[in-house]
């Protein structure tokens, strides 16, 4: 049986959908940083994917703000040269014409972040495509820098709110270096929104397999019943890229790999997977468990954590980080960081969360792997594998199982097998969502389940902090290794002293499907 919803049920007064049919809505979506690089590669393309799904209410228009001046022309090239046409050209033709029509609701305007009269200027322009009506709703998009977040929020509140309408404001990580800084950008932001009127994009809440975690485990009774230390030895939540920062050295040296990634994507799985059961589906209920998850986390100590820097690959072919020419000469970025995180309360004391994530590693992958305990008092000759819950995030979604089972034939062999669900196979026929397409989709519909509250920020920022001004003031050792590796040897010490065991020369995986 499949369950349709639209989105968790509804609870909260503030929370109201812009898409609802029995109210047609009139929506205009500013994305300021229109010019930019997540505005060509995410913003738009995740605009069109909504418009040509039928998700944008009919006569919504979507108005681009930067200080780059550019022809319209152009700027439509820019922002449609991200959409991926498939490969039946009938089918690329459809989108194509469907691109085409797009464009016609997609305007620009060329202004500064700073000043009053463009914005007057910016809501004129607005105001003439909202056609009059009278509570039009707006969308800002801030795709832009964190310098200019409190900057932009402040001039769009003064010159552009919509008096009549909803106003709802989604705004990018990072939310500061800190504890201090982020409290600074809230205490800026919430002066100027209402919490409910804002959305702070985690775009890892909206890939798919991460929207799955809730299911999983709350939707199983398997799962449900064995969620705790007593039958769970660690958890690895491992993030990998196999591209270093490829130019972007001079935005990635500023944050280093834990603020880039850990602090926000890899600790939002966490507390997905660690959470208790939310009361119910309602977005405030869902944070209020994840907050107290966090809460429960102790900050990060010295010896919690393995940090690296990449350096050239052997054949030369791969530049290292320090060759990066935006990079500061001597840079001690760490752009790899293994980390366990400990959870004090009953389901989960001694059991290590590791989190792990670096640049120009091995593969790019994303995966969660719980690993289980051993069997107590086993029966069978020589050592079983621990079971393993995988869940893979990207590339390939999958959720799968290692389990033991009995070699077919005659002998009374044991092997590690696994209970697979790929989803190219046994969802073939479906698209999966791009993140920021779901997540733009949930703000129109006005669920805030998968964006980041304050106090959660607050909350994540705690565990960090203490370690990361230690690590700013060069006092935490960091190990290099080489681009293309798994990263530092002593990360995968440190995962092993943590208690997971590799039972890799054991098993061999057939994507085929047949042989093994
Ligand atoms: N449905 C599907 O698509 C399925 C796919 N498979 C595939 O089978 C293969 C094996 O799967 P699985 O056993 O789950 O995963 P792997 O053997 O790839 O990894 C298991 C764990 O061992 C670590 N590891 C990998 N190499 C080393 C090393 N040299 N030294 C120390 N630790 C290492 C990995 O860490 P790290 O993350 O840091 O690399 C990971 O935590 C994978 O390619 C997997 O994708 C298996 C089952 C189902
Ligand atoms: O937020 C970020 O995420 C990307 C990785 O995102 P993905 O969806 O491609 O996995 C990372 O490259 C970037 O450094 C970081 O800022």
């Amino acid at each position: 049986m499949t369950s349709q919803s639209a989105g968790p049920q509804k609870k909260h007064e503030r929370k109201r959908s812009l898409l609802d049919s029995d109210k047609p809505q009139k929506i205009t979506v500013i994305v300021f940083g229109a010019s930019g690089d997540l505005a060509k590669k995410k913003t738009y393309p995740a605009l069109f994917g909504l418009y040509r799904n039928g998700f944008l209410p009919a006569g919504t228009q979507i108005v681009g703000y930067a200080r780059t001046k550019m022809e319209l022309d152009e700027f439509h090239k820019r922002i449609t040269g991200f959409v991926k046409l498939p490969k039946d050209e009938q089918e690329a033709a459809h989108i194509q014409k469907q691109l085409d029509e797009f464009k016609r609701i997609c305007h620009y305007q060329s202004g500064q972040y700073d000043q009053g009269a463009d914005f007057d200027e910016l809501n004129q322009r607005v105001r003439k495509l909202e056609m009059g009506i009278a509570n039009a709703n707006r969308v800002f998009y801030l795709a832009l820098p964190p310098s200019q977040f409190i900057n932009v929020a402040a001039q769009i509140r003064k010159h552009c709110y919509a008096e009549d309408g909803e106003n709802r404001i989604i705004v990018e990580k990072p939310f500061g270096k800190d504890l201090d800084s982020s409290r600074e950008l809230q205490a800026g932001l919430s002066a100027l929104f209402r919490e409910d009127e804002v959305y702070r994009i985690d775009h890892y809440l909206g890939k798919e397999m991460v929207k799955n975690l809730l299911i999983l485990r709350f939707a199983n009774v398997f799962f449900g019943a064995i969620w705790s230390r007593q039958y769970i030895e660690n958890v690895q939540i491992t993030f990998k890229e196999a591209i270093g920062t490829q130019g972007r050295g001079g935005y990635f040296d500023e944050f280093g790999i834990i603020r880039d990634v850990m602090q926000n994507h890899l600790l939002q799985i966490l507390s997905i997977i660690g959470m208790e059961r939310p009361v119910t589906l309602d977005s405030e209920d869902v944070r209020d468990e994840k907050v107290k998850l966090l809460r429960a986390i102790r900050p990060l100590e010295t010896d919690d954590v393995v940090l690296g820097q990449y350096t050239a690959s052997a054949d030369g072919k791969e530049e290292g980080y320090l060759d990066d020419k935006t990079v500061p000469k001597g840079s001690k970025t760490p752009t790899y960081a293994a980390a366990a995180f400990w959870i004090n309360n009953e389901r989960w004391e001694g059991v290590p969360f590791i989190l792990k994530c670096g640049k120009a590693l091995n593969e790019q992958k994303t995966e969660i792997r719980i690993q289980f305990r051993d069997v107590p008092g086993s029966i069978f000759p020589g050592e079983l594998a621990r079971n393993e819950l995988v869940v893979r995030v990207q590339p390939n979604e999958a959720v799968y199982m290692k389990m033991m089972n009995k070699m077919p034939g005659l002998s009374f062999d044991t092997t590690i097998s696994e209970l697979d669900l790929s989803y190219d196979q046994r969802y073939s026929d479906h698209k999966i969502p791009d993140a920021y397409e779901s997540l733009i989709l949930d703000c129109l519909r006005g669920d805030h389940s998968n964006f980041v509250r304050n106090d959660e920020l607050d909350a994540a920022w705690k565990i960090f902090t203490p370690l990361l001004h230690k690590i700013d003031a060069g006092e935490v050792d960091s190990q290099d290794y080489e681009y293309g590796s798994r990263g530092p040897e002593r990360a995968i010490e440190f995962v092993r002293n943590l208690g997971y065991i590799r039972h890799h020369q054991q098993y061999v995986w057939n994507d085929q499907k047949g042989k093994l």
